[in-house]
Formats: structure tokens, C-alpha cells, sequence
């Protein structure tokens, strides 16, 4: 359970996310919105990457301000851009890079990366060399570096933005198979078929708060 108890952001003195009570517990939730609505400065309060200028936000009853490494290793966060994540030049030292610090033996480290790449259909690919795959192939990696790490909820910030539809498909797919907690900012409203629950952003305000058929259709009318 994530929660968001009179949460408000400034940047630069300049309100960009305002009056935010929330207690998420769904299991698959999306999070749209126009440009520059707040949808990925929300998503980042969610692991405390950034911290909220007033109010709490608390995963589990982890207070994302005072236990930032407790709430991290609960929530694993996928960057839109996977340079953004991907440090080293292969796939499996990057994979195994995050479990390496959680004294797993070298075979547990093996076992459960090569478990994480054949479920996104990457199998056998611990020593394909980054800078050698598609932008497709590189988001599957970021996120397998994610989940390899087996958080309890999954934040997404636009995962699928660079990707062709059939890569879109393959991350869809991979998200779809994770057992935990997912929130996804995306613009792309197919991608939100069969989620519980869907928040609409607004100028740095939650407009919207619904099933996806109902949220979208107040999306649409707030575009219109
Ligand atoms: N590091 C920052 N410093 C100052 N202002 C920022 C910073 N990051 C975001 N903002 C501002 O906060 C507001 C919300 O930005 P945010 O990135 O959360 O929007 P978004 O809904 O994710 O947009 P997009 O769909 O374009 O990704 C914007 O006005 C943006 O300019």
C-alpha cells in the first residue's frame, strides 16, 4: 500500500504538484495526463527519488523522506530513456550488478538472472553487449535490471515511448506477467486495458480518479 497524505511539490518556488491524498493498493494502475501535468514528478515521489515539499508519502508505512533504502527495495523504478539505467557494457554484469549488494552466492545471482531474461524472451543473452541492441531490446533490459531485483511494485515512467509496437507489445507483455504492484505514467492509453484503477493529472492536480473507461473518457474531454 502506497500513501500520499497531503502531498505538494515546488520546483524552483513554483508549485508542480498540489493537495495529492492518495492510498494506492490496486494492483495495476495508470497515470496520464498532459505534458507537463506532474505525472512523472508523481511517479518519482513513489520510491522517494524525489521528496515531497510538503506532506508524506509512505510505502508500506516506509516513510520514502526517512527510509529511503528500505522504500528503493521495495519499489523498483523504469526510467522512460534505459541509458538512463543501464550502467554496464553487458547484460548480465548489469543485471547482476544491484543483486551483487544483497549477498546473494554467484550461482543464486546466475539462477535468477537467467530465470528474469527468458521470461522477456531474452534468454541466453547475459553476454550480448549493450551498445549492440535495439532501443527495444535495451528498455527489456532495463526493466529485467528491475525486476531481477524482485520489487513488490513496479513504477513505470513511460515505458513504452520509444518503442515500435511490437517491442511495445514485449514490455507490455512483461509487465503484465509481474506478480506485484504496477504504476504506469503513459501516454499510451492502449496499454491501459485491464488496469483497476487510472489517475488523470491536471496542471499539477489529480483530476481524475477512476477505471480506466471513465478516466480516459475525462482525459479526452479535458483535450478537447
Ligand atoms: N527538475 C525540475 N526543475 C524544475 N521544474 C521541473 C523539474 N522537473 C519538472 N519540472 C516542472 O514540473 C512540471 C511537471 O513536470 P513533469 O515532468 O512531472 O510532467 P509530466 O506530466 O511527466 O510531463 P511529460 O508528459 O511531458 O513527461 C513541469 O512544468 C516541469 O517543467
Amino acid at each position: 500500500m502506497i500513501t500520499l497524505s497531503g502531498v505538494g511539490v515546488s520546483r524552483n518556488g513554483r508549485p508542480v504538484l498540489s493537495d495529492i491524498d492518495l492510498r494506492l493498493a490496486e494492483r495495476r494502475i495508470g497515470v496520464i495526463g498532459a505534458n507537463g501535468s506532474g505525472k512523472s514528478t508523481f511517479a518519482r515521489l513513489l520510491n522517494g527519488l524525489l521528496l515531497p515539499t510538503t506532506g508524506t508519502v509512505a510505502v508500506d508505512g516506509l516513510d520514502t523522506a526517512k527510509d529511503g533504502k528500505a522504500v528503493r527495495r521495495k519499489v523498483g523504478f523504469v526510467f522512460q530513456n534505459p541509458d538512463s539505467q543501464i550502467v554496464y557494457p553487458s547484460v548480465g554484469e548489469d543485471l547482476a550488478f544491484g543483486l551483487k549488494g544483497r549477498g546473494l552466492s554467484k550461482p543464486e545471482i546466475a539462477g535468477r538472472i537467467a530465470e528474469v531474461l527468458e521470461r522477456q524472451g531474452l534468454a541466453g543473452s547475459e553476454n550480448q553487449l549493450i551498445h549492440e541492441l535495439s532501443g527495444g531490446e535495451r528498455q527489456l533490459v532495463a526493466l529485467a535490471g528491475v525486476m531481477v531485483m524482485q520489487p513488490d511494485v513496479l513504477v513505470l515512467d513511460e515505458p513504452t515511448t520509444l518503442l515500435d509496437l511490437s517491442n511495445t507489445r514485449r514490455i507490455a507483455t512483461a509487465i503484465e506477467a509481474f506478480d506485484g504492484q504496477v504504476l504506469m505514467v503513459t501516454h499510451d492509453l492502449s496499454l491501459l486495458a485491464g488496469f483497476d484503477r487510472v489517475l488523470v493529472f491536471e496542471a499539477g492536480r489529480l483530476h481524475c480518479d477512476a477505471p480506466p473507461a471513465e478516466a480516459i473518457a475525462s482525459y479526452l474531454d479535458l483535450c478537447r
